[in-house]
């Protein structure tokens, strides 16, 4: 072996960071005894702070522990077995017996707690870093809280603290990986307050199984144009629209479901059309071959896209700047006015504005509506329109419709322009809603940050044949079915 190859080589020196201590290492031995009575406080309140803390997220868990710990030791462990048994058959046949009632009340603090520790408490800090959604920092690691979770069964709704830096945006773009980490269907992404979140993370379908309509209701009075019911939303509450100074633009491919939310629109008016207190005004460029199915719920049905439509478009718009006139120095329509309130329900609002190939009808057509949705809702008239295609070359006033509902739809680009820019990103995906739930739509006020996520009654023919037997029954004042124009 020669020297050359026996040579020392200095290795390369170490490069890791040097381990840091914490301070009060380097204090003097006798300043550690002085600061000792004051660490064990602390960590007596630490200890408290975290027990409190565990009780608030976990208070089932911890009082039904702490009453079998007290019924072992004071009964010893058959008297807990006793228990045990006693609470679930109680429970069992509470679920046998009143199901609604046992998830509503007993099933989600039990599935909460379970789901708390066993899907986010265990998995948050691993989701989080492999999320990218933490940040590293002088070797500190800045991660966003977990704060309360409720779990509904369909849903868990989770609080997040976001680190500081952090935008909800990240969030958005984030919450498909977050929904398949926690093994949930969607994601969905609400801001509650600054540097505040709510997830909802979605398992099931709660509008997958179709509503049925209720029975009509028969008196005028018990129709509040403020909250017409026409179906559920997906948190089990009454699904409302107002038509009171409000304009509904509904916009769904075909087969979304459109004349399901148009006719429970119309059946929830039904005691007040069949009293005269409100007139519904209707357009059917298919031939009438969707309103006529109840064409007794219209004073006038036109049906067709030409002369006929255009006309009543022009009663209308007349109707407005006349009641303009009658209002003046009262501001907005009321009962006491003596006027019904009227409602356009035009059925494919584009084969109207948009398709007519006789540009003089739907320049007058364009004309008409643009004014009855820009002056209409005070003077008490609602456009309720309905169509496919949301394109601001078919529609260019979707700003005049302070409620918009989002039907199925084919792209992402439609919801947006539906609904507005960012409200997909909060999770209205109606783009995403099956073809096997139609009626499912998401809605969007005006002033209103957060979409809705709700399904219309599903009006069978049956349903559309009671309509006609209600609003023709025991009556000598039948509404009239006009085809031949407006009778202005
Ligand atoms: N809310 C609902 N619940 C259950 N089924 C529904 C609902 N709405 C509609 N459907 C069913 O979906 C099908 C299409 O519905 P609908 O005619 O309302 O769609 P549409 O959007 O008006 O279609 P088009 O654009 O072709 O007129 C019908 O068979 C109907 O029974």
């Amino acid at each position: 072996m020669s020297a050359q190859e026996n040579r020392w080589v200095d290795p390369a020196p170490l490069e890791v960071s040097r381990p840091r201590l914490p301070w009060w290492t380097m204090l003097p031995g006798w300043a550690k005894l002085l600061l000792v009575p004051v660490a064990v406080v602390w960590v007596a309140c630490w200890a408290v702070f975290q027990f409190a803390r565990i009780t608030y997220r976990y208070p089932l868990t911890i009082t039904t522990s702490a009453a079998a710990g007290l019924l072992a030791a004071f009964h010893g462990y058959l008297a807990v077995t006793v228990a045990v048994a006693g609470v679930t058959v109680v429970a069992v046949a509470w679920w046998r017996l009143h199901p609604d009632s046992f998830h509503q009340f007993a099933a989600p603090q039990p599935v909460t707690e379970y789901r708390r520790f066993a899907v986010y408490a265990c998995q948050w800090r691993t989701v989080m870093r492999l999320s990218e959604l933490t940040k590293d920092k002088r070797g500190r690691e800045y991660r966003p809280k977990l704060g309360r979770l409720r779990s509904h069964g369909w849903r868990d709704v989770v609080r997040v603290t976001m680190a500081k830096g952090q935008a909800p945006e990240q969030w958005e773009l984030h919450a498909s990986g977050l929904a398949h980490s926690f093994r949930a269907r969607h994601c969905r992404v609400r801001v509650r307050k600054p540097g505040r979140l709510e997830l909802d993370l979605i398992h099931r379908d709660p509008l997958a199984p179709s509503i049925p309509a209720p029975t009509l209701g028969l008196d005028a009075s018990g129709v509040d144009l403020r909250r017409l019911v026409i179906g559920r939303t997906e948190t089990g509450k009454p699904w409302t629209v107002s038509l009171l100074g409000n304009h509904l633009l509904g916009v769904g491919s075909t087969g979304a479901g459109k004349a399901s939310v148009s006719w429970s629109i119309v059946r929830a008016l039904a005691p007040a059309i069949k009293a005269d207190r409100v007139r519904v005004f209707g357009i059917d460029p298919k031939g009438g071959m969707e309103l006529s199915a109840c064409a007794e719920a219209f004073h006038t049905l036109a049906c067709d896209n030409g002369d006929k439509a255009v006309n009543l478009l022009e009663y209308l718009a007349g109707e407005v700047k006349a009641r303009a006139e009658r209002y003046r120095g009262r501001r907005t329509w009321t009962p006491e006015s003596g006027d019904p309130f009227l409602v356009l329900l035009v059925d494919e609002l584009a084969d109207v504005i948009a398709y007519q190939t006789d540009r003089n009808l739907r320049d007058r057509a364009v004309k008409a509506i643009q004014a009855i949705t820009s002056q209409g809702r005070a003077p008490g008239v609602c456009v309720l329109g309905f169509l496919q295609d949301p394109r601001k070359e078919i529609v260019p006033f979707r700003h005049l419709f302070p409620t918009k509902i989002a039907l199925r739809l084919d792209e992402p680009a439609q919801v947006d322009m539906v609904l507005g820019d960012g409200v997909r990103q909060r999770g209205a995906a109606a783009h995403e809603i099956p073809e096997s739930t139609p009626g499912v739509a998401w809605v969007k006020h005006d002033g209103h940050r957060e979409p809705v996520r709700a399904r219309a009654f599903h009006i069978t023919d049956e349903d559309l044949a009671d309509l006609v037997a209600f609003l023709t029954a025991h009556t000598t004042d039948i509404p009239v079915l006009v085809t031949e124009g407006a009778r202005a």
